[in-house]
């Protein structure tokens, strides 16, 4: 009997580009939405555009976090049913978004991804990523009805977060070689079609390197877009394998032994550096990924993301502990062979 099956979730409503926050509550009208909003946010995006969101709504409440943990989700979804909220609108960069894309979930209700910053791929994915102790959970979760991403705004918030954002769909190109490596290795499910978007955003942005520039609001475009796309093949794999191999597990890793160091997208970055080592040797592809890197403005290096070079060994040969994920680091690289990938690509 043929029991193959799938369902692929993907947002209604993508609006991209120059002012379209203030189009906000006419993408909800389009999506028969009932009850009100509940906004969930952060300091700084709630300074910079609460507002603007607040003021074309009649009635909402909202909340503001200091960071992405089950605690905070369990915050909104008190707050939210308090207010007797009919959806949630998320407004900043990853860890908001992730939190409510997990409210929604356990309220049962839709949301709406309004990023302030071009900075990560969790935009439009299905997927949310929140730490607990010493592990991460990559928890399913339905995604976005819609996203208003706004070039205007994105555009305006600081450089390195656009280049974080850069970083983490050039991570995509060890993500996927981990995704094979793990589907002939592991057999892990493998989508071809997911495998080939996420690839081929990656290398799109690369091409598009000479046009991604401080102060430029086609920058803001271009990785948004990828961003988008990104997030969507996310969506069709029904996982983060597509945007998350190896190089994540050691960003993960650094967010546990040295929170708040460094930006989840330039860390990644760096991690892909060496796991393309660790998949390719010295003559391999790793210098395309730095080089890429460094074109636009992310960090290479262990004192460029402000880490010192102990951390960088702790985490890359405790990665693997992360979750329950097969990568290029199996079961863990020694302490010498972490030394020398660190150092023959420069990244200590
Ligand atoms: N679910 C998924 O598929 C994915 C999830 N992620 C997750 O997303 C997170 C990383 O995203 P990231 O955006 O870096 O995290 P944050 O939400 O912490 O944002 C990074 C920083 O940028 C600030 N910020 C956001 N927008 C602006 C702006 N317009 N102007 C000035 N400052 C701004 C935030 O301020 P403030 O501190 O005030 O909030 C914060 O300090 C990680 O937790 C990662 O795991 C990443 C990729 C995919
Ligand atoms: O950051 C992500 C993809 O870029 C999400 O992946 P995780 O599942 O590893 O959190
Ligand atoms: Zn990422």
């Amino acid at each position: 009997m043929f029991d193959k099956s799938t369902w692929i979730k993907l947002p209604r409503n993508v609006l991209q580009g120059h002012g379209v926050l203030d189009d906000l509550s006419a993408a909800v009208d389009e999506l028969y939405l009932s009850g009100d909003p509940f906004l969930v946010t952060s300091p700084s995006p709630n300074r910079i555009a609460g507002d603007r969101v607040r003021d074309q709504f009649d009635d909402i409440d909202s909340v503001s976090l200091d960071r992405a943990s089950f605690e905070s989700v369990e915050r909104v979804v008190d707050a939210a049913r308090e207010a007797d909220a009919g959806y949630l609108i998320a407004l900043g960069g990853g860890k908001p978004i992730d939190v409510a894309k997990m409210a929604s979930d356990r309220l049962d209700c839709g949301f709406i991804s309004v990023p302030t910053a071009a900075s990560h791929d969790g935009i439009v994915s299905g997927r949310s990523s929140i730490p607990e102790g010493d592990t991460r959970h990559s928890v399913a979760a339905d995604p976005p009805l819609a996203v208003v991403a706004d070039t205007e705004l994105l555009a305006e918030a600081p450089w390195e977060l656009t280049t974080a954002g850069c970083a983490d769909i050039i991570s995509n190109y060890t993500a996927v070689k981990d995704w094979e490596l793990a589907h002939r290795l592991k057999n892990v499910e493998y989508s071809e079609y997911a495998g080939a978007l996420s690839q081929m955003t990656a290398e799109m942005l690369v091409g598009s390197a000479d046009s991604i520039k401080p102060g430029l609001e086609e920058s803001a475009w271009i990785v948004t877009k990828a961003l988008v796309s990104s997030g969507v093949a996310m969506s069709i794999a029904g996982s983060s394998r597509p945007a998350s191999g190896a190089e994540h597990l050691f960003s993960h890793q650094l967010d546990r032994i040295a929170p708040g160091s460094a930006l989840h997208g330039h860390q990644v970055g760096v991690g892909s550096i060496m796991t393309e080592y660790f998949h390719s040797g010295a003559r391999g592809e790793w210098t395309d990924i730095r080089d890429a890197l460094s074109t636009m403005g992310a960090p290479t290096t262990a004192d460029e993301l402000g880490i010192d070079d102990e951390t960088i060994i702790e985490a890359l040969t405790t990665a693997h502990e992360i979750r329950d994920r097969y990568t290029i680091l199996g079961n863990g690289v020694s302490e010498e062979a972490a030394i020398e990938a660190a150092t023959i690509t420069g990244v200590i």
